[in-house]
């Protein structure tokens, strides 16, 4: 059974599909209030639930975070990596909801909607006090175009506005297609009439308004923060509206939210909405069945495609990848397994077809196969990364420039302190997964199950004393391949057997003549 938290108030209906499965135990309650937060597999929240590291400790199951909405501010998604764990958004679903919002906002702030109708509600009609400005022919500053940006620069553009965009990511291409005026931020902070923000949270864009560029925009300029506050720093907001530099402002978030004590909320010219953007029927059964659907995928085994912290990968492209990555982890597993040392670099090299797949994800996997080995923490793709870094392990991927005839071939040579292992692979349709080569020996075998790995020197009786012996310990061999390069040299043995050796039987066969080396594989 897979338990789900649900700790923040999401559309049931967009749940269904996870409230309806018998595969998927929901609990709908808030953090504190749960008693034993370690049984939960999952964890949903939008913003108000801090998905903190000390959070992630507290729930040792946890696999996945499902944020419903699209900011992940609120969640450690360096901690949920280092711990593992899975982090998706839902990062389309309350787009146009959140731009509809800010453009309510806009012409709200213009037309002093709120402070009118507070003014009419109270007895007064002072028509004359509330003259608006009319948004047709105004330069319109965008800061950040991604989805809402987008969004905003449509609606923009039918109101006969003028569309000036500052965005670091965004491509010439792109500003044409969308139909706006790309340009530099100080040339935004000086032409525009109304600047509103749509960028993440981070650490260039905190306080990216603040003294210094609010400086830069001209007298009786609107702002508007509909993304994240934080992003027009809030003090210097004071300031620049105590001056009378910024006419007014829209704010639907905060740097503290709720506020608490904040100046701001004290402006008749401040007109505020306790962070709304996303809140419409429709925003919310959107993003709820996003984060819905992505968690019975990942339940299921299929590639989650909007994880924060994982590679995102098409269904179409999983399934291409799907039989490397699982012949990456069990190599993974025998490298680390026949090579019982620090190691401190690891190479990855891509041949033939399998090159042209997403290899980072394959890569992932032989790591988290190989640390799997080694360490007692979880480790998995998300986090593989991370702890071979912290262990000084250096690991890279390269294409190979020179083919080795076969279709496709993974090599990898680990290094360690006194020795390195080296081990080729292919996946070979309708086959299955083939070992092809180890530390330059030819051979071919599965890599699955008990396998007994024993270099020695090829010489006649050899392989029949292990045979014997293995036989005496009722040790039967289902297989076994032998791989040599020159006669009379060094040579390998791979046995695939039906139980695993005890550790005084390897011992008794290192005493043997001519036997070299011996190890218990276990796939
Ligand atoms: N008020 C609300 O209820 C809601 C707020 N949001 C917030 O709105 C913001 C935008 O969301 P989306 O459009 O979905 O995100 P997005 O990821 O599609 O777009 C963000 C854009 O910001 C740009 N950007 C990043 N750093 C920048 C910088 N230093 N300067 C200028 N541009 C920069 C990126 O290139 C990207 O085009 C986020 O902060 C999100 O959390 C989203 C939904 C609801
Ligand atoms: O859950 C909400 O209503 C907040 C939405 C939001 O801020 C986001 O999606 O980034």
């Amino acid at each position: 059974m897979f338990h789900v938290l649900v700790a923040d108030s999401i559309s049931s209906v967009g749940l269904a599909p996870i409230l309806e499965s018998e595969d998927i135990t929901v609990v709908q309650k808030k953090v504190d209030e749960v008693e034993d937060l370690t049984v939960f597999d999952a964890i949903l929240v939008r913003s108000a639930t801090k998905v903190t590291e000390d959070l992630i400790k507290q729930m040792p199951n946890l696999k996945i975070i499902g944020r419903a909405g699209v900011g992940v501010d609120n969640i450690d998604v360096e901690a949920a990596t280092r711990h593992g764990v899975v982090v998706i958004n839902a990062p389309n679903g309350n787009t146009v909801s959140t731009a509809e919002h800010t453009f309510a906002m806009m012409m709200a702030l213009l037309r002093h909607i709120p402070q009118a109708n507070a003014s009419v509600k109270s007895g007064e009609w002072k028509r004359s006090q509330y003259l608006g400005t009319e948004l047709y022919n105004k330069q319109l500053g965008i800061i950040g175009l991604g989805r809402i940006g987008s969004e905003i620069a449509k609606r923009a553009k039918a109101f006969g506005m003028n569309v000036l965009v500052f965005d670091p990511f965004l491509t010439k291409e792109r500003a044409k297609k969308i139909g706006v005026n790309s340009c530099t931020l100080d040339e935004l902070l000086q032409e525009a009439d109304i600047i509103t923000v749509h960028t993440p949270l981070t650490k260039e864009t905190k306080g990216l308004l603040g003294r210094d560029n609010l400086a830069k925009t001209k007298q009786g300029v609107y702002l508007l923060n509909c993304a994240r506050g934080g992003i027009i720093d809030e003090e210097a907001l004071v300031e620049y509206l105590e001056n009378g530099h910024v006419k007014g402002v829209a704010l639907d978030v905060f740097e503290v939210e709720p506020p608490k004590n904040n100046k701001l909320l004290t402006y008749d010219q401040v007109i505020v909405t306790p962070h709304l953007g996303a809140s419409t029927k429709e925003a919310q059964l959107s993003v709820a069945s996003q984060v819905a659907e992505e968690v019975l995928k990942f339940l299921n085994g299929k590639p989650v495609s909007s994880s924060i912290n994982l590679p995102t990968l098409t269904k179409e492209v999983y399934e291409k990848i799907q039989p490397f990555y699982k012949m990456a982890k069990k190599i993974g597993k025998l490298a680390s397994q026949c090579m019982k040392e620090p190691v401190s670099d690891i190479e990855i090299v891509y041949e033939g077809s399998v090159s042209e797949l997403e290899t980072s994800f394959i890569t992932k996997s032989f790591l988290s196969g190989f640390l799997s080995e080694r360490i007692a923490s979880t480790v998995n793709e998300v986090n593989a990364g991370i702890i071979a870094g912290e262990r000084g392990i250096n690991y890279s991927e390269k294409i190979a420039t020179n083919r080795s005839g076969y279709e496709n071939c993974i090599s990898i040579l680990v290094d360690g302190e006194s020795s390195s292992f080296r081990v080729k692979a292919t996946y070979i349709p309708h086959y299955g997964e083939r070992i092809i080569e180890i530390n330059g020996y030819d051979i071919d075998f599965y890599p699955t199950g008990e396998l007994l790995y024993i270099q020695h020197i090829d010489k006649p009786g050899v392989i029949g004393r292990v045979g014997n012996k293995l036989g005496e310990h009722q040790i039967n061999i289902a297989t076994m391949q032998v791989g040599r390069k020159e006669a009379g040299g060094e040579a390998i043995m791979m046995l695939s057997l039906d139980k695993p050796l005890e550790q005084a039987l390897i011992d008794d066969l290192l005493t043997m003549d001519d036997i070299v080396f011996v190890r218990n594989i276990h796939l």
